[in-house]
């Protein structure tokens, strides 16, 4: 069973090289973006403040909110790339992220090492990486070239591996952020639907993008971030509503 405990989460990201002068003129005004804090000589942004959230199977979080809310950086402590600067992240459950599909791929190296490499970083065994690789292989739809090292693919070859490679495991938790950028028109088409499956699958799903087609598709709940802290948190509708709700005042004042 997936779940997923965030106990007062803060993460403070320091700026070693930032002009004082003009960001203590920018701290209260920025409409983006996490709080800028200056203090005892030192500026780091801080990107999460203070969050809490409770997420059990079968949940299909929205992680909604204005450029630099925090959603990103969520992701990032979720999938333990980030470590929070306080408070603390507990979780069940094997994690797939879709925001690094490429960690861990070798550009020397040929297509099939790199879905036996990508495989064993995402956990595998030997024997799993075996049985997968036929299909993954099929997904990639890159045919003589996966006999051929990484460094001769060009970008979108590179993502379809690396989307092939990714999809082909059933993570208990998933985490996406937008705008994987699988490539052509054909291939995104193929992609969508190898998603979705790949959705349906997961036991507990945080999502952070800036559709509502999407996430209305995919989620049922959201959470509302403003400059890093959780605003709403309710049914998606109804989170996604009062967020544009906002914009549409700004937009009027
Ligand atoms: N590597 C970094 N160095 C400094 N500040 C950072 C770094 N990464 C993120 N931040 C800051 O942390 C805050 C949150 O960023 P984050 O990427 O989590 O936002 P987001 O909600 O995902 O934004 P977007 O919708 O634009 O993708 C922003 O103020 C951003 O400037």
């Amino acid at each position: 069973m997936a779940s997923m405990v965030l106990r007062d989460v803060v993460v403070d990201i320091p700026v070693y090289n930032a002009s004082t002068r003009s960001l203590k003129n920018n701290v209260v005004s920025a409409a983006t973006g996490g709080r800028v804090v200056l203090g005892g000589g030192r500026t780091f942004v801080r990107a999460v403040d203070g969050l809490s959230l409770e997420l059990g199977h079968g949940t299909r979080l929205a992680l909604v909110g204005h450029n630099g809310a925090g959603k990103s950086t969520i992701l990032k402590v979720m999938a333990g790339i980030y470590h929070p600067t306080a408070g603390r992240m507990r979780s069940e459950g094997t994690v797939a992220s879709m925001f690094d599909i490429g960690f861990g791929m070798d550009e020397d190296a040929t297509g099939w090492d790199n879905i036996a490499l990508r495989g064993r970083l995402l956990g595998f065994s030997r024997r799993e990486i075996a049985k997968r690789t036929p299909e993954i292989a099929e997904t990639s739809e890159l045919g003589r070239f996966l006999d051929m090292p990484l460094r001769t693919y060009s970008t979108g070859m590179a993502t379809r591996l690396a989307f092939a490679i990714s999809t082909a495991i059933d993570p208990d938790i998933l985490l996406v952020d937008e705008g994987i950028g699988a490539g052509d028109a054909a291939f995104l088409e193929r992609a969508k639907q190898r998603m979705e499956g790949f959705v349906g699958r997961a036991g507990l799903l945080v999502v952070a993008s800036h559709s509502d087609d999407l996430l209305l598709r995919w989620c049922t709940t959201g959470a509302w971030m403003e400059h890093g802290r959780l605003r709403l948190l309710g049914p998606i509708r109804e989170v996604l509503d009062a967020y544009h709700g906002r914009d549409r005042r700004e937009a009027a004042e």
